[in-house]
């Protein structure tokens, strides 16, 4: 297998991607298509399911033409996908009943209220490790069953297959071959048992959803199948499944207990490996599969933060302060600190630890010498405490003090935002020469699967530094600093409520 690769396909909420790995882990081709937002009404969102197909099958067409498809250059592929995005699909004619419903969506949040007035909370986080919350998948379902004509009557007799992206793009690129998923993807799902590893009958009756329609569920590395000719253009292995964070925790090499990775995206998603034992958060935080290899599962706590790098998009796109993400860094460097200013980025309330789904976005603290250079410094502060303050529940949760943080995604380019993230946590911020760590990780589970790495620890080494930023900010003004951001939580939080 001396000149094969890894195809990695990795299917995001605004954008497609395949990219093909060497046996070094070095990315040998990339390409990405993005596809629509549909946003039929406000806090909802959708996706064409045929898109997200074509977008993906097209960009994994072009790097596999790379190197010449019919080689058989590709030793495997290895998918990674936007997570909880639900698509209900009629078995017979392998066409989705709606669009699928995006994990952003919230139409589904009295029915989760309901969930949460009966007491089933506590029960749900037990078993799941999850908020009830319209994040997940398990009410998106029960709302197309409720919504779409027909679709109840189909579910019963047994007509209709629900997946998340993964479970979608395998069924696709096997003719209706494979309906399955990995253990990752299936726990964020609120319909999966994260102890017993299987979908749990108390929980489908509770959200009413048929045993019929759910894919069988798999480990994260293993062949489930090949590809079909004539869906996919040839005839490739699958061999790797997991949802996008839990392939960039192991992309990043988090593979012991207590190790953290970071991704510095839209929003920003932290984790943590906590080893073969979930731990239940006392914190607001979430508890996942991170993988199963072989038959060694490891477990992750999460801190899912909706407003990332959306904040400087809202900086480039809403107040027109900067032409592209990228300015932000010389805009915010030109002035030494915000003077004062704190911007809490809640546009959509507040995702972990604070879960507060009526907080607003708040800008405290103005002066007469504020400028835009303070917004924008402001703003990019607001990434950092946010980050501060999910590292904080997972040290809480965890009893492991961090010592090192793994970062990625498209805002980790900007170095003034790393020095702050480690001043303000007081731990060292590292960053990979590989930041695309998702899709590695969707290719390293993939290759560990056909013996293109014969183990992790044959890949641990490919895990390489491009820079790691020290804590450099006095003491007392990291105290200071860090009061100034809790008084503006409170504030934001307070004025959400409007009897305040
Ligand atoms: N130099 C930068 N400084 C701060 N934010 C940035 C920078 N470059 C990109 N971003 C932000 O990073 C995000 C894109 O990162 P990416 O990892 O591609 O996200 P996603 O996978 O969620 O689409 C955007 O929100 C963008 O505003
Ligand atoms: O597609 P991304 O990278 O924004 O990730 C989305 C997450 O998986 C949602 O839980």
């Amino acid at each position: 297998m001396k000149d094969k690769y890894i195809l990695a396909l990795d299917q995001g909420t605004t954008s497609s991607r395949a990219i093909l790995f060497d046996r070094q882990g070095n990315i040998v081709y990339s390409a990405q298509k993005e596809f629509r937002q549909i946003y039929p009404q406000p806090g909802w969102v959708e996706h064409d399911p045929q898109e997200i197909w074509s977008s993906q099958v097209s960009v994994a067409a072009e790097a596999a033409a790379s190197v010449g498809l019919h080689n058989n250059a590709i030793a495997a592929i290895g998918i990674t996908n936007q997570r909880e995005t639900t698509i209900v699909w009629d078995r017979r004619t392998g066409k989705a009943i709606y669009n699928a419903i995006v994990w952003q969506d919230r139409r589904t949040a009295s029915f989760c209220d309901a969930l949460k007035g009966r007491g089933l909370a506590e029960k749900i986080r037990e078993k799941t490790g999850l908020l009830v919350d319209p994040y997940f998948s398990g009410s998106k379902i029960r709302w197309i069953l409720d919504n779409v004509d027909g679709a109840q009557q189909l579910a019963d007799q047994g007509n209709l297959a629900f997946g998340t992206v993964d479970t979608w793009l395998v069924w696709n690129m096997t003719s209706g071959k494979l309906h399955i998923t990995d253990v990752s993807n299936a726990s964020r799902t609120m319909l999966f048992n994260i102890h017993t590893l299987d979908w749990d009958d108390e929980l489908l009756d509770i959200i009413g959803v048929p045993r019929s329609m759910l894919p069988t569920v798999k480990s994260s590395s293993e062949v489930y199948g090949n590809t079909e000719k004539i869906a996919f253009g040839a005839v490739i292995p699958i061999a790797g499944i997991a949802g996008d964070q839990h392939s960039a925790l192991f992309g990043q090499m988090c593979t012991a207990p207590g190790m953290v990775k970071n991704t510095y995206g839209t929003g920003c998603f932290m984790m943590m490996n906590t080893g073969t034992k979930p731990i239940i958060s006392k914190n607001n935080l979430l508890t996942t599969v991170a993988w199963k290899i072989g038959d060694e599962v490891h477990y992750a706590l999460e801190g899912s933060i909706f407003i990332g790098g959306a904040v400087v998009q809202w900086l480039r796109d809403g107040l027109g302060l900067i032409q592209t993400s990228a300015e932000v860094e010389n805009l915010a460097g030109s002035v030494k600190d915000t003077d004062g200013v704190y911007l809490v980025p809640a546009f959509a309330g507040l995702g972990a630890p604070h879960w507060n789904p009526h907080a607003r976005g708040t800008i405290f603290g103005i002066t007469r010498g504020t400028t835009s250079a303070h917004y924008a410094r402001a703003a990019l502060d607001s990434i950092a405490y946010q980050t501060m303050d999910v590292l904080q529940a997972m040290e809480a949760d965890s009893g492991i003090v961090i010592s090192e943080l793994r970062v990625d995604g498209g805002a980790t380019a900007n170095n003034l935002l790393m020095q702050f993230q480690s001043d303000i946590l007081g731990v060292d911020v590292v960053r990979p020469k590989v930041t695309e760590t998702t899709a590695l990780g969707a290719a390293y589970l993939a290759g560990l699967a056909v013996g293109y790495w014969s183990s992790t620890d044959d890949v641990r080494g490919q895990w390489q530094l491009d820079r790691r930023f020290h804590s450099e900010m006095p003491a007392a003004e990291v105290k200071a600093n860090i009061k100034g951001w809790r008084r503006a939580i409170v504030a934001a939080v307070s004025w959400a409520n409007d009897d305040a």
